[in-house]
């Protein structure tokens, strides 16, 4: 049996006093992909955010790569962001700074301290994208497809257990969106489980995996015929 690498039993998620989600149940276990879905305003970024501890968990019981949510405290969300990787629709790279540099920044900020044990795991997850060469270029000079290849590698660089992906692909036009689902299909198919929020439908449709929907403050699976 797989582990289990998520587990949400009735929780309810708020943003202030407002409650955006109820009686959301599922698991997730290891090396599965599912697909977070639902309109604008429906709580997937909610969702997503109670998953990172951007949000607390207030009510129900959640445990996310051996973390228990419902106990996290402010001390234990930069571990507990270890074990994730995390990668946004507006890719969040440091501007200031070429990419071999964005990437160990991240590593430095998370303990690493050897210089060639850096290297190493700088070059491993820029070749996972297929970013070998352009480790020298600087965020701008990048496109947007690039940028968010340069964010997945950066979200592997300490080899998370689960990544979390909120509309990774909200910034690209179809084809490239196409090139950075390859991405992310390659590294679920070497064993990572991925959690992707998407309005994405043609990528659905294309990558079919368990879909989860938002709407009418629940979650429920659907089919794909159904979505
Ligand atoms: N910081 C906040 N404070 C108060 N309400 C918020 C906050 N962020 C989101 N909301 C509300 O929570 C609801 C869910 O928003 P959320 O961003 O989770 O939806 P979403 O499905 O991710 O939408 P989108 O696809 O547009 O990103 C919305 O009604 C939104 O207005």
């Amino acid at each position: 049996m797989p582990e289990t690498i998520l587990k949400l039993q009735d929780v309810a998620i708020f943003q202030n006093q407002n409650l955006i989600l109820n009686n959301v149940t599922l698991e997730v276990k290891k090396g599965e992909f599912v697909y977070v879905i639902g309109k604008t305003g429906s709580g997937k970024s909610s969702f997503m955010k109670t998953l990172y501890g951007d949000l607390p968990l207030k009510q129900g019981e959640g445990t996310i790569v051996g973390y228990n949510l419902k106990t996290l405290k402010e001390k234990d969300i930069p571990y507990l962001r270890r074990k994730l990787g995390i990668v946004f629709q507006d890719f969040k790279l440091l501007s200031d700074r070429n990419v071999h540099n964005n990437l160990r920044f991240v590593l430095k900020a998370t303990g690493w301290k050897d210089p060639s044990k850096m290297e190493t795991k700088i070059e491993e997850v820029l070749d996972k994208v297929g970013m070998k060469t352009k480790g020298f270029k600087f965020p701008h000079e990048l496109s947007g497809g690039e940028q968010q290849r340069i964010a997945i590698a950066r979200s592997l660089l300490n080899d998370p257990e689960l990544i979390l992906a909120d509309e990774p692909t909200g910034n690209l036009d179809p084809q490239t969106s196409v090139e950075v689902m390859k991405v992310l299909q390659e590294i679920n198919e070497s064993g990572r489980t991925i959690i992707m929020a998407t309005h994405d439908y043609a990528l659905i449709l294309k990558y079919p995996h368990k879909t989860i929907k938002c709407d009418g403050g629940k979650m429920f699976e659907v089919i794909q015929k159904a979505v």
